[in-house]
C-alpha cells in the first residue's frame, strides 16, 4: 500500500477508482419492486433480499434502526440453521466505518452487538490512519470545521468505497428511514445509487422512531447507552448533541446550528469526490513555494 497521501492522490485525483455498473433493475422494474416490497414487513423484505441480492452487506453505525435489522437477520439466520439442523451462522456481514471520532459508547456497542449476534464485523478507518493522532498529523485538527467536505470524504465516503471494492459489495442494507425526514423523507425501500449502480436496501424505511424503539425493548436488542441520556441519532462526538425540548426531529441533535443533515455517505458519490478534489487542489495552490532566491539567501 503506498503512503496515504499518495494513495489518495492516485485514487481521487487521477483515476476513476469506482467500478460503475449498469443498474441491475430498470426504472420500471424498480418501481414495481418497491410497490411490492412496501406491502411486506421488514423481516420479509430481508428474506427477499437474502434470496435475491448478491454481494449483500449491512452497513451500520449501530444506530437503533441498524440494531433492529441486525436482530431480524440474526433470527432469520437462526431459523435457517434450525430447519437444516446446522449451527447458526449470521447470514449478512457488517461494515462499520470507524471515523476515529465516535463516542466510546458507540465503539463498545459495536463490540457488544457483534459478539452477541456472532456476526463478522469489518471495520474501515480513514486511509492509513489507526488513531486520531495519525489523522490529525495528516489532515490537521478539527477538519470538520475547517473543511467539512474533505472531512466527510476522508472519514466516511472513501473508506466506504474501499470496503465495497474489497468485498465486491453489490448491495448494502442501511438504517435510513423516511421519518428521519430531510433528504430521507421520501426514500424507497430499494434504491439504485446514481452512477455506481450500488443497490441500497432500506428495510425499515416506513417505520418511525417509536416503532423501532418498541422492537428494541420487546426483543432485548442491545443499544447505545447515550439514548438513555437524551441522544437519539448518534454520530461523531464533535457534531452530536442530545435532543432539547424544542426538537421536532430525532436527528436535530446532529450538526446543531448548521445547514447540514447528512454525513456524505448517502449523497451523490461523484459530487462528494469532486468537492474533495476541488478542495485539495485549492489547498495545494495556496501552498507558498519559496522562490529560488529566497532559498539561496537562506543558505547564505
Ligand atoms: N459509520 C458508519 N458505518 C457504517 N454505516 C454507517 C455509518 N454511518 C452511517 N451509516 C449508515 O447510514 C445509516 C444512517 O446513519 P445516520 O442516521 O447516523 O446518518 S449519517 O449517515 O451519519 O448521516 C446507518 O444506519 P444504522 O445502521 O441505524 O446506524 C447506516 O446504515
Amino acid at each position: 500500500m503506498p503512503p496515504a497521501n499518495q494513495y489518495i492522490d492516485e485514487l481521487s485525483l487521477e483515476q476513476d477508482d469506482i467500478n460503475t455498473r449498469p443498474p441491475l433493475f430498470s426504472e420500471n422494474h424498480l418501481k414495481y419492486l418497491n410497490e411490492k416490497l412496501a406491502k411486506l414487513p421488514p423481516q420479509k423484505i430481508l428474506e427477499w433480499a437474502l434470496v435475491t441480492l448478491p454481494g449483500l452487506y449491512q452497513t451500520t453505525a449501530f444506530g437503533l434502526t441498524g440494531l433492529v435489522i441486525l436482530d431480524m437477520i440474526s433470527k432469520i439466520s437462526q431459523d435457517f440453521a434450525e430447519e437444516n439442523e446446522t449451527l447458526p451462522q449470521h447470514l449478512i456481514p457488517l461494515i462499520f466505518l470507524d471515523t476515529l471520532y465516535h463516542f466510546p459508547e458507540t465503539l463498545q456497542l459495536a463490540k457488544r452487538a457483534s459478539t452477541k449476534y456472532n456476526v463478522p464485523l469489518h471495520i474501515f478507518k480513514p486511509i492509513d490512519c489507526e488513531t486520531v493522532e495519525d489523522f490529525e498529523a495528516q489532515h490537521g485538527q478539527k477538519l470538520w470545521e475547517t473543511d467539512e467536505d474533505s472531512y466527510d470524504y476522508l472519514v466516511k465516503v472513501e473508506p466506504s468505497r474501499r470496503a465495497y471494492e474489497q468485498f465486491n459489495v453489490l448491495a448494502i442494507i442501511t438504517g435510513r428511514r423516511r421519518s428521519q425526514s430531510g433528504e430521507r423523507g421520501n426514500i424507497d425501500i430499494l434504491e439504485i445509487e446514481k452512477g455506481t449502480g450500488l443497490l441500497k436496501l432500506n428495510p425499515l424505511a416506513h417505520w418511525d422512531f417509536a416503532k423501532v424503539r418498541a422492537y428494541v425493548r420487546a426483543n432485548e436488542v442491545p443499544y447505545n447507552p447515550l439514548l438513555d441520556k437524551g441522544y437519539r441519532s448518534v454520530g461523531d462526538w464533535h457534531s452530536t448533541k442530545p435532543l432539547n425540548n424544542n426538537s421536532s426531529n430525532e436527528r436535530d441533535g446532529r450538526w446543531e446550528g448548521r445547514n447540514k443533515t447528512e454525513c456524505g455517505l448517502h449523497k451523490d458519490y461523484f459530487k462528494m469526490r469532486a468537492a474533495f478534489v476541488a478542495s485539495k487542489k485549492k489547498k495545494s495552490a495556496n501552498v507558498v513555494v519559496p522562490s529560488l532566491s529566497a532559498l539561496s539567501s537562506l543558505s547564505n
